[in-house]
């Protein structure tokens, strides 16, 4: 119950299309910070989607602390993804203090307080008149006002300049080591991420190829001379690998919902049916 626990978990955006998830299992405990690593169009936007409740998974189970996201949720569960920042709204002449006030920043003074200072926020902004990482830092404040359970976070620190990254990273490791909270995080920007996760996730081609806690892991932990972290230089070779065994795009197999149908439990609620059930409709 106390875990991020997935299933089987298959998604497609058309039952023609490829797989974007093809059956996957995952296990993580309260508690951790996990880092999903993969390829452009490996799935982990697809994947966090699903833990926030944001899709409905359409075969295998997603349960976050017992509760399927989707249908109903007793926990915080807080998505933050790179679609707020194109958000007409926050291109608007709008005051970031009133903002931030709009979502509960009075209810939680002390946090507030402390995200504007990580995060270098100038309550006088206006959100027309301020540059794309000055926006993204005022997203973070916001999304990080209420105390979460769990945390999922789709390459938000991409616009970061170097210090409010590292002090965002470090505020992220008090909040799992102080309030026990959950965090996965999906980025391709390594800096300042090697003693960073508890928990890795790999994945390739919609499915997870390797994951679990980091002591799995000794590559890491070794020293690598090229001056990058042994994380980084890991997640190189994994990516790089991937890529040899899918060969060109045109070229890669990924199966598609209508190949894997029958692997479903039909009938049950860990199978959807959810393209005959739009179908009817
Ligand atoms: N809106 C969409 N419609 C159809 N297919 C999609 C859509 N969004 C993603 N996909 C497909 O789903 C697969 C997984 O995409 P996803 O966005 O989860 O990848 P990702 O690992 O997050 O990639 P990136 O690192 O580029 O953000 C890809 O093959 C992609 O082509």
């Amino acid at each position: 119950m106390d875990n991020i626990e997935v299933s089987n978990l298959s998604y497609t955006f058309s039952p023609e299309f490829p797989l974007s998830l093809d059956h996957v299992s995952l296990n993580l405990p309260r508690g951790s910070r996990t880092l999903l690593v993969g390829a452009n169009g490996a799935g982990k936007s697809t994947l966090l989607r699903l833990l926030a409740g944001k899709s409905l998974a359409k075969a295998g189970k997603v349960s976050v602390f017992g509760n399927d996201p989707f249908r109903e949720s007793k926990s915080t569960v807080v998505y933050l993804g790179t679609e707020w920042v194109n958000n007409p709204v926050v291109h608007r002449d709008m005051n970031v203090a009133r903002l931030i006030a709009s979502v509960g920043g009075d209810l939680f003074p002390e946090r507030r307080d402390m995200l504007i200072s990580i995060l270098d926020v100038d309550l006088r902004w206006r959100m027309h008149a301020v540059s794309d990482g000055e926006r993204r830092r005022v997203q973070l404040c916001m999304g990080l006002l209420r105390p979460f359970d769990v945390l999922l976070l789709d390459e938000v620190t991409v616009d970061l300049d170097v210090l409010a990254r590292s002090d965002l990273l470090s505020f992220l490791s008090s909040e799992t080591e102080s309030r026990n909270a959950t965090i996965v995080y999906a980025t391709h920007i390594f800096d300042g991420l090697a003693k960073w996760p508890t928990h890795l996730v790999h994945v390739s081609q919609g499915k997870i190829v390797n994951s679990g806690p980091v002591a799995k892991f000794p590559e890491i932990q070794s020293v690598s001379n090229t001056g990058n972290s042994s994380l980084l230089e890991t997640c190189l070779a994994w990516i790089k690998e991937d890529k040899r065994i899918r060969g060109s795009r045109e070229d890669e197999k990924r199966n598609t919902w209508q190949d894997v149908q029958d692997t479903f439990k039909t009938g049950t609620d860990v199978f959807t049916d959810y393209f005959k059930i739009s179908r009817a409709r």
